[in-house]
């Protein structure tokens, strides 16, 4: 298993690191027990048994009592990072957001387990990647990013190695998704009768003024011509039923045009339940159970 890049990057500096044990499971930590975390293990709990070996999972104090309750044995309840890490994860998902994978991200490479991070957008802060990206790299741990609630990054990260010229993301979703966000400040969620746009801009813009429902603006970006070249819409629709994605991509390869009309996760309308779909599949992935016949 190749380790220190984001996944698509070749940036193995040849030196020797210790392999995962062919067959044996994948220690999981995991970081935050909300909506995505929750659909995750529960996945994980149908699916995961000899492959994925839960080691603990981090959340804030308060909820530690009803986390060990939900959980059920299952993998001890932390209260603190240092305690995660001494469970010695071969690679922790962050299901935290934002602030969480500033706050852990650098310290879950330097002790020595791949990150997994859905908050793809803490990343248009320059300095962050920069620092991580050194980090993966010195110390050849990977840092994956799942395609999250869009659909279409495969064919985007193949299309750029021919070369692209155009990328366009347009958002759109329900007002309660918007609810409690910056786009409050730019439209009034309940008057709306039709649906408005209310941000264009880029990439960078998107993802670091919408933390928990422009993510895959950052994962576009990631994946294609990066942040400040990925032209962005988000769009508040009062008559919208899910959470509709749409990208263009355009290069030598031709022109992709791909929309999702994701249904929200029940217990947080933010965010699509393709999300932790596609969390599970990136750690299934790691087990070797890719897709692929023979
Ligand atoms: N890439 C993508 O396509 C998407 C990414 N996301 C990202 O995933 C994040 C999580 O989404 P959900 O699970 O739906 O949100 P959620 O709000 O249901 O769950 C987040 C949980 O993390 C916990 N948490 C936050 N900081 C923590 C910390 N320092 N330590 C321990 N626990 C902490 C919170 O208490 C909460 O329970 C979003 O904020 C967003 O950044 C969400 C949707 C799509
Ligand atoms: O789940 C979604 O539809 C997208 C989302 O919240 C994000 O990109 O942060």
């Amino acid at each position: 298993m190749k380790r220190g890049s984001f996944k698509g990057d070749d940036s193995s500096g040849g030196r020797a690191v210790p392999e995962h044990p062919a067959g044996a499971p994948i220690r999981l930590a995991v970081i935050g027990l909300g909506n995505i975390a929750r659909s995750m293990l529960e996945l994980c709990a149908r699916e995961g048994s000899g492959r994925i070996e839960l080691t603990g999972v981090l959340v804030h104090p308060p909820r530690a009592a009803e986390a060990e309750t939900w959980l059920g044995g299952r993998a001890p309840v932390m209260t603190a990072f240092p305690e995660l890490l001494a469970t010695r994860p071969d690679i922790v998902a962050e299901c935290a957001g934002h602030a969480a994978v500033k706050a852990f991200g650098e310290p879950v490479l330097a002790g020595g387990c791949d990150l997994v991070t859905l908050a793809s957008g803490a990343f248009a802060d320059r300095e962050f990647e920069a620092r991580m990206r050194a980090l993966s790299r010195d110390l050849r741990r990977r840092i994956l990013v799942p395609s999250g609630a869009i659909v279409g990054i495969d064919g985007l990260a193949a299309a750029r190695h021919g070369g692209l010229t155009r990328v366009v993301y347009s958002g759109s979703k329900p007002v309660n998704a918007w609810r409690g966000t910056a786009a409050e400040k730019s439209v009034d969620l309940d008057k709306l009768s039709e649906p408005k746009t209310f941000f264009e801009g880029s990439a960078r813009e998107a993802a670091s003024r919408y933390p928990m429902n422009a993510n895959v603006t950052a994962t576009v970006a990631l994946a294609g011509i990066g942040f400040d070249e990925t032209r962005v819409r988000l769009i508040a629709d009062p008559t919208a039923r899910g959470n509709l994605h749409a990208l263009e991509y355009e290069g030598s390869f031709g022109h992709a045009r791909i929309r999702i009309q994701g249904k929200p996760s029940p217990t947080n309308p933010k965010t699509s339940m393709l999300t932790a779909l596609s969390l599970w599949r990136t750690l299934l992935d790691e087990t070797g159970a890719a897709i692929r016949v023979g």
